[in-house]
């Protein structure tokens, strides 16, 4: 290794105390005195390159900072541009002024999708908010996507409740009047395999939503998807929204059971207006993948074998089934009796409206019934295994009291499992028969 002496040799001849320098007389020693300069310039030369090469190296070659993505959230920089908010305002125009203007989180899942449908030809202005996760088939949402922007004209932002900064952008440029949050990680049986989703979107999400909603002038009503499994392994039926909700035999329906508390603080502190629907197993086309009624169709059309649970001492298992054109009613009629928030600026002004309604069918039909009209629809015969129902987060049965709905909503169910399962089926078949198409 070179010594680093001779390179700062030439720094002894540099006098201490300015103009003290006295030039050397003797010709020999300016000769010695250039013959030193002349080899201790390159070596200075190439150390100071030396020196600036390892700058380059470390500042420019080094891979460059990026602050690690958060799981499932993009960065926000990508959504903005002016296309992109032209698409995003012109969605969110209603027909008139009398029109809501409705951001509908979980705008390409199963109720998501219907509601936004449903709103736009109605005439309301609607923004869909999705992050399209792989819980269940991308392809069905992305299906459904399509379907809302090339039938109504309803433009999904592909983001997540939890990036505050998407959210605040959205308000900046669009002013919502409602909110219909339907966002949500679903499933109960799934909860025991990634709990912590849950919490990241029925909890954290949530939260998230209610601050931004709860900041912004004026804020939106809110109304959101809670779920019949707050009443857990309550045996009062039918099941009133008066009843006990404090025993949840899931995560799931302890994270919903959160978001009903979590919704009351920011209607009690903030005066947010909060609707909170308990839906009771909602069913029809462009359903979801992972509920019994769409994966036993599935199987039984291939021909596999499908576990029926059933209680202890045979007892059967029983949902009130709810048809999504019931549900839907349900949602726009909460929107539509939804009182305006009252706070401003995040301050309250004074109390708003709270409430949580069940929406179910009120005929609760067994696990057992659901197959055999499956296999009439479809003409085949179900491989079945009778299992006792595993201790996953399932509840033994529901059956809504729909009293409150009625009077609050007008809320009237019209369908039933049979006639609201054929019309899933008939669906069913035309989406996976080959072209992945299905009418709306
Ligand atoms: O109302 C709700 O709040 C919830 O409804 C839905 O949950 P559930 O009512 O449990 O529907 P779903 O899974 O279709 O099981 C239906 C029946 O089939 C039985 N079941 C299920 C699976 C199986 O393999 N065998 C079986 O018998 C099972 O025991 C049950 O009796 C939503 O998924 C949930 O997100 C939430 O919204």
């Amino acid at each position: 290794m070179t010594s680093l002496k001779p390179i700062l040799s030439h720094i002894d001849n540099i006098p201490s105390t300015p103009g003290k320098f006295k030039p050397e007389k003797s010709p020999l020693h300016y000769l010695h005195h250039r013959l030193r300069l002349h080899t201790t310039l390159p070596r200075i030369t190439l150390w100071t390159l030396v020196f600036l090469a390892f700058i380059f190296l470390f500042f420019f070659l080094s891979p460059p900072y990026t602050a690690a993505p958060r799981r499932g959230l993009r960065t926000t920089a990508t959504y903005f541009g002016s296309g992109w908010e032209n698409q995003v305002k012109a969605s969110a125009k209603p027909r008139s002024r009398s029109g809501h203007t409705v951001l509908v989180t979980g705008a390409a899942g199963f109720v998501g999708s219907h509601a936004s449908v449903a709103l736009k030809h109605r005439g309301d202005g609607v923004v869909g908010l999705d992050n399209f996760n792989s819980y269940y088939e991308v392809s069905l949402k992305k299906a459904r996507k399509s379907h809302l922007l090339d039938r109504a004209g309803v433009f999904i932002v592909d983001g997540d409740i939890n990036d505050a900064v998407l959210l605040r952008k959205l308000f900046g440029i669009v002013h919502f009047t409602h909110v219909l949050h339907l966002a949500a990680q679903a499933g109960v049986r799934y909860a025991m395999v990634n709990p912590s989703s849950y919490i990241k979107s029925n909890v954290d999400g949530f939260v998230n939503l209610l601050e931004v909603s709860k900041s912004v002038n004026p804020q939106p009503a809110i109304v959101w998807a809670s779920s019949s499994s707050v009443y857990g392994l309550n045996s009062k039926v039918p099941f009133s929204e008066k009843d006990r909700t404090d025993q949840p035999a899931s995560l799931y329906a302890a994270t919903k059971k959160a978001g009903e508390e979590i919704a009351h603080t920011y209607n009690h502190i903030y005066g947010l207006s909060i609707t909170g629907l308990r839906f009771f197993t909602v069913y029809g086309p462009w359903g979801r993948p992972d509920m019994a009624y769409f994966f036993f169709t599935k199987d039984i059309l291939k021909r596999r074998t499908i576990s029926v649970f059933e209680g202890p001492d045979h007892a059967t298992v029983s949902r009130d089934f709810t048809y999504i054109d019931d549900i839907l009613k349900g949602c726009l009629s909460a929107l539509d009796t939804a009182k305006k928030s009252t706070g401003s600026g995040g301050k309250k002004k004074g109390e708003a409206q709270f409430r949580i309604i069940n929406l179910g069918n009120t005929s609760p039909v067994s696990v057992n019934k659901l197959v055999s009209i499956l296999e009439k629809l479809l003409k085949v015969k179900a491989k079945k295994k009778v299992v006792l129902m595993p201790r996953n987060g399932d509840v033994p049965f529901t059956h809504a009291n729909i009293t409150l709905a009625r009077k609050q909503l007008g809320y009237r169910p019209t369908t039933d499992l049979e006639t609201g399962l054929q019309k899933f089926v008939k669906w069913y078949l035309d989406y996976y028969g080959g072209k992945k198409k299905g009418s709306w």
